[in-house]
C-alpha cells in the first residue's frame, strides 16, 4: 500500500512529457518470469491479414481528456486495445470462462457470443465453459460449454444465456474453482459491484502466481461506470423509453389537465431519464438522484404543474427511481443481496402526492396516470448499435486477455477501445453533473425549474 492506501499492485503508472501518464494495466508478466510468446494466430487469418497495420503498436495509448489548451499537460492516457502480434496463450492451451453478474441489461447476450466467437474464430480456442447465475455459480452450479454454435442467435434475445445473481461473491472459493476447472481466462461481464468482484479475484490469482488472465467487461443500463464513453445497453436502454414517454404523452394530452409521470431506472445517476426526456421533447420536467427537488411553495413542483397545465393542459413528468428518495418517508432502509440500497418507489409516492395535493386545493381536477416500464427497458435485446458496440467490447477483451493483459476492463474512450484497470473504473460512479451542458441543454428543453432555492422549511430530496 502506498501512504493514500492505494494498492500498488493495481497502478502501473508510466510517466511522459508534457505531463504524459500512462494509466496501464496489469500482464501476466508483471509477475510470472519468462513466460512463453507465440505468434498471433490472426496473422493467417483470410480475414484479417490483409488489413493494413491490423495488430496494435505497443505504443498506442488514448487520452482521457481531449479538449486541451495550449500549454496544459498531457493528462492521463489508457492503453489501446486490440490484437498484438504476439500472444501468451497458445490457441489449444486455453480453457475460458464467461459469467454475468448483477442486474440485466440489453446486450448481455450479444457479448457472451461475441467472446465465444472471437475466441473461436479469431484464434482457435475450442473450450469456453459458462457459468451459470453469477459470481456463486462457480461454486454451486455446473458450468456449461459454449460453442459458436450455441451461442449464435442469443444476441436476439433480452437477458443473459447464463442467468445471473447479486450478492455470493467469495473470492477464495471462487478461486479455488477456477484452479480446479484448470480456467486461465476469466471473462467478467457486470457493473461496478461486479468488477470490483473481478478486481479481488485478480489479486487472489496475482497472489497465487497463477497465469490466469481477468478481463471485466463493463455492464450497465445506469451509465454509472465512470471513465468510459458509455455502457453497452443504454442507448436501448433510452430508445426502449421513449415507448413508455410517448405512452404517457398520449394519455396527458387526451384529457382535461393529464399529467403523464414516468418512472425510469437509474439508482444513483440519472442518465437514462436525462437523455431519454431530452430524445423525447414530450417532457415537461425531469427528476433525477443528483439534482434535489422540493414538492411545496415557490419555485416547487406543485406550482410548476399547475402553470404548465394552465399553459398546455397537459404534462409529462419523467422521474429517475433514486429521485427524492430522502421525501419519500419510510423509515426501514433495506439492502439487497449485494449490499445496495433497496430504493422506495419514488413513481408511487410522487402520483399519490399530486392526486392528493391537487384534490386538497380544488383549484383543478387533474387526471394523473403513472407508467412503471422499469424493467421494460432493460429486458430487451440490444438494438443495432449496442450490437456493434458490444461485439466490439467483447472482441477486444478477448485481444487483451490473449495478449497476456490482466486485471483490466475493455471500455471505450473518446470514442477508441482502450484496457482500463480496475481501480479506476471502481473507485467511484459517473453521474449527471448537473453544473455541465448536458444537464443545461435538458434544462432548456424542459424550463422546468431548478429547485435551486427551496421554501424555509420545505424538505429538499438530497441524494
Ligand atoms: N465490493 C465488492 N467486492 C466483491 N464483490 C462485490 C463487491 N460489490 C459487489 N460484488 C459482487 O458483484 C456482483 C454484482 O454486484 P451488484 O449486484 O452490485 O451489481 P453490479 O455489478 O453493480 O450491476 P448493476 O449495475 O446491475 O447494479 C455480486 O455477486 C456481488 O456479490
Ligand atoms: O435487478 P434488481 O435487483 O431489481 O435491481 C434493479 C437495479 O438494477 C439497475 O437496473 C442497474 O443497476 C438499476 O437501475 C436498478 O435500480
Ligand atoms: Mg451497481
Amino acid at each position: 500500500m502506498d501512504s493514500n492506501g492505494v494498492d500498488e499492485q493495481e497502478m502501473k503508472l508510466v510517466q511522459g512529457a508534457a505531463g504524459y501518464v500512462l494509466e496501464d494495466v496489469p500482464h501476466l508478466s508483471d509477475y510470472i518470469l519468462d513466460l512463453p510468446t507465440y505468434p498471433n494466430p490472426l496473422q493467417s487469418n483470410p480475414a484479417y491479414s490483409v488489413v493494413r497495420q491490423y495488430f496494435v503498436d505497443e505504443d498506442d495509448t488514448v487520452p482521457q481528456k481531449i479538449v486541451v489548451h495550449k500549454d496544459s499537460p498531457r493528462g492521463t492516457h489508457f492503453r489501446r486495445a486490440g490484437p498484438r502480434q504476439k500472444v501468451y496463450f497458445k490457441p489449444a492451451d486455453v480453457r475460458a470462462c464467461i459469467v454475468t453478474c448483477g442486474g440485466l441489461c440489453p446486450g448481455l447476450n450479444t457479448v457472451i457470443r461475441e467472446i465465444v466467437c472471437g475466441l473461436h474464430y479469431m484464434y482457435g480456442v475450442t473450450e469456453v465453459l459458462g457459468v451459470n447465475c453469477g459470481f456463486s455459480g462457480f461454486y454451486s452450479k455446473n458450468t456449461v460449454t459454449l460453442t459458436p454454435k450455441d451461442v449464435s442467435d442469443i444476441h436476439k434475445r433480452g437477458g443473459t444465456m447464463l442467468g445471473t445473481s447479486r450478492g455470493g461473491h467469495d473470492t477464495s472459493k471462487i478461486v479455488d474453482n477456477i484452479q480446479d476447472r484448470e480456467i486461465n481466462q476469466v471473462y467478467i461481464i457486470g457493473g461496478d459491484g461486479t468488477q470490483k468482484g473481478a478486481s479481488a479475484i485478480y489479486k487472489e490469482i496475482r497472489r497465487r502466481g497463477l497465469k490466469v488472465a481477468v478481463a471485466g467487461i463493463p455492464k450497465t443500463i445506469d451509465n454509472d461506470i465512470p471513465v468510459i464513453d458509455k455502457s453497452f445497453g443504454f442507448d436501448t436502454a433510452v430508445e426502449e423509453a421513449q415507448r413508455a414517454i410517448n405512452a404517457a404523452h398520449v394519455e396527458a394530452t387526451s384529457v382535461e389537465n393529464g399529467i403523464g409521470l414516468v418512472k425510469l431506472m437509474g439508482r444513483y445517476s440519472g442518465f437514462i431519464a436525462m437523455y431519454a426526456t431530452l430524445a423525447s421533447r414530450d417532457v415537461d420536467c425531469c427528476l433525477i438522484p443528483e439534482s434535489p427537488f422540493y414538492l411545496e411553495g415557490k419555485g416547487g413542483l406543485y406550482e410548476f404543474i399547475a402553470k404548465r397545465l394552465r399553459e398546455n393542459g397537459h404534462m409529462v413528468i419523467v422521474v429517475a427511481e433514486g429521485a427524492g428518495q430522502d421525501l419519500v418517508a419510510e423509515s426501514i432502509e433495506q439492502q439487497d443481496a449485494s449490499g445496495n440500497k433497496l430504493l422506495k418507489d419514488v413513481g408511487l409516492w410522487m402520483s399519490l402526492k399530486i392526486k392528493e395535493h391537487f384534490a386538497k386545493q380544488r383549484k383543478m381536477d387533474i387526471t394523473l396516470k403513472y407508467i412503471d416500464p422499469t424493467y421494460m427497458i432493460r429486458a430487451i435485446p440490444a438494438n443495432a448499435s449496442d450490437n456493434v458496440y458490444s461485439t466490439l467490447l467483447a472482441q477486444s477483451a478477448v485481444h487483451g486477455a490473449m495478449a497476456g493483459y490482466t486485471g483490466f476492463i475493455s471500455g471505450l474512450v473518446n470514442g477508441r477501445q482502450t484496457y482500463i484497470p480496475f481501480n479506476r473504473i471502481t473507485e467511484k460512479q459517473n453521474k449527471v453533473v448537473i453544473t455541465d451542458r448536458m444537464w443545461a441543454r435538458m434544462l432548456s428543453s424542459t424550463n422546468q425549474p431548478s429547485f435551486m432555492n427551496p421554501p424555509n422549511g420545505t424538505t429538499e430530496a438530497t441524494c
